[in-house]
């Protein structure tokens, strides 16, 4: 396969801020590659440094073997994170001006209804919602059917079946041939669409490789939630008539199930699923009461927690720990809803 991107010790600084810190990627033709990490990590900035709007303050960019710069704008394609148009013009009227930029544009209808637009096409893009915004915008990066494609968080502010049009289109273009190059905070989302994924943390690209590889090196191991008897675990009853998750955790350990205690029940890992059996029956021996269980297959956002979250709360922190110790929302069989950490998709750092 050829390779489209070539990223050589790319570094930036603005001032004595190191955007990005020495990064070195290769892209090839087809891949779709996604680029995580915390908010400020750099993904940004490497995208300005891939496509020629900003000029690394050391090291090398080459797009199809061309400084960014030189490329032909046809077979390039980006949508910027902070991309804008004018408000006062319908969805149709800016994806027929951008399809009007190139010889070769393909019909702005096509790109209407690809991007879910087509019913909303006549109103003004100051009245569309935030998501419709972001479905002109990313209509106006596909219009001259890029070979390459950029993606700066393409579905933010996107409602979930929107996610998965967005998701459908990248899997077709890239099924053809397009490579496709993206930031995203969305964990699933990543590891959903990506061939392969970058891990970006403080301007340093800490891992790349294909989401099952990378799970499987820091993703660490599937973990059985038990939740305690919530009911029982905030009664007003004396404090020794309650499930303790401490002493829960020591019982099912000398039972030789690895649990550890959590802020309302136990973590048991080191079990495969065919084992479940096994510690519910310990559970139930002891008449441990549980209201819950949950499996959990270790995903992206475990990686992410344990190379970058400390960050903002990862690995070692009180946040990082609370989101090893407590099933993501969502992911629960039964039982209240307890908070998870999970990376921010706001606060945006300028
Ligand atoms: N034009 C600029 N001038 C000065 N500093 C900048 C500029 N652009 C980015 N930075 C700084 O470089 C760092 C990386 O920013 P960047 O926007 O690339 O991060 P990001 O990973 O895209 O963040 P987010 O997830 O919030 O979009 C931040 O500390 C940011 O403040």
């Amino acid at each position: 396969m050829t390779d489209v991107l070539v990223a050589e010790n790319v570094q930036k600084r603005y001032g004595d801020a190191e955007a990005l810190d020495g990064v070195s990627l290769t892209v090839r033709a087809g891949e779709v590659f996604a680029l995580i990490g915390p908010n400020g990590a750099g993904k940004t900035t490497l995208v300005r440094a891939l496509t020629g709007t900003t000029t690394p303050t050391e090291g090398s960019v080459s797009v199809f073997g061309e400084a960014p710069t030189a490329v032909a704008r046809e077979r390039i394609g980006v949508l910027p994170q902070d991309f804008s148009p004018p408000g006062r013009l319908t969805g149709r009227e800016l994806i027929e001006y951008y399809a009007g930029l190139y010889d070769d544009a393909i019909d702005p209808e096509e790109v209407l209804s690809t991007v879910g637009l087509a019913g909303d096409a006549d109103t003004w893009y100051e009245k569309l919602s935030g998501g419709q915004q972001r479905r002109v915008c990313l209509g106006a990066a596909l219009v001259n059917d890029p070979e390459l494609l950029f993606l700066d968080e393409p579905t933010t502010g996107i409602d979930p079946a929107g996610r998965r049009t967005v998701a459908e289109r990248v899997r077709a273009l890239a099924a053809r041939g397009t490579t496709v190059f993206l930031t995203t905070h969305d964990m699933a989302e990543a590891q959903r669409l990506a061939d392969r994924v970058g891990l970006l943390s403080a301007g340093e690209l800490v891992a790349v490789g294909p989401p099952e590889e990378l799970v499987r090196e820091h993703g660490g191991d599937a973990r059985l939630y038990v939740e305690l008897d919530a009911e029982q675990l905030e009664s007003g009853e004396a404090a020794a008539s309650k499930p303790d998750p401490e002493a829960v955790a020591s019982d099912l350990a000398a039972d030789g199930v690895a649990a550890t205690p959590t802020d309302r029940g136990v973590e048991i890992t080191g079990i495969d699923p065919t084992e479940i059996g096994r510690a519910v029956e310990a559970m139930e021996a002891r008449g441990v009461p549980y209201s819950s269980l949950t499996w959990r297959e270790p995903g992206l956002e475990d990686v992410y927690m344990e190379l970058a979250g400390d960050e903002e709360g990862g690995a070692g922190s009180e946040l990082g720990a609370r989101a090893r110790a407590a099933p993501p929302e969502g992911e629960r069989t039964d039982g209240p809803r307890t908070t998870s950490a999970r990376s921010s998709d706001g606060g945006e750092t300028r």
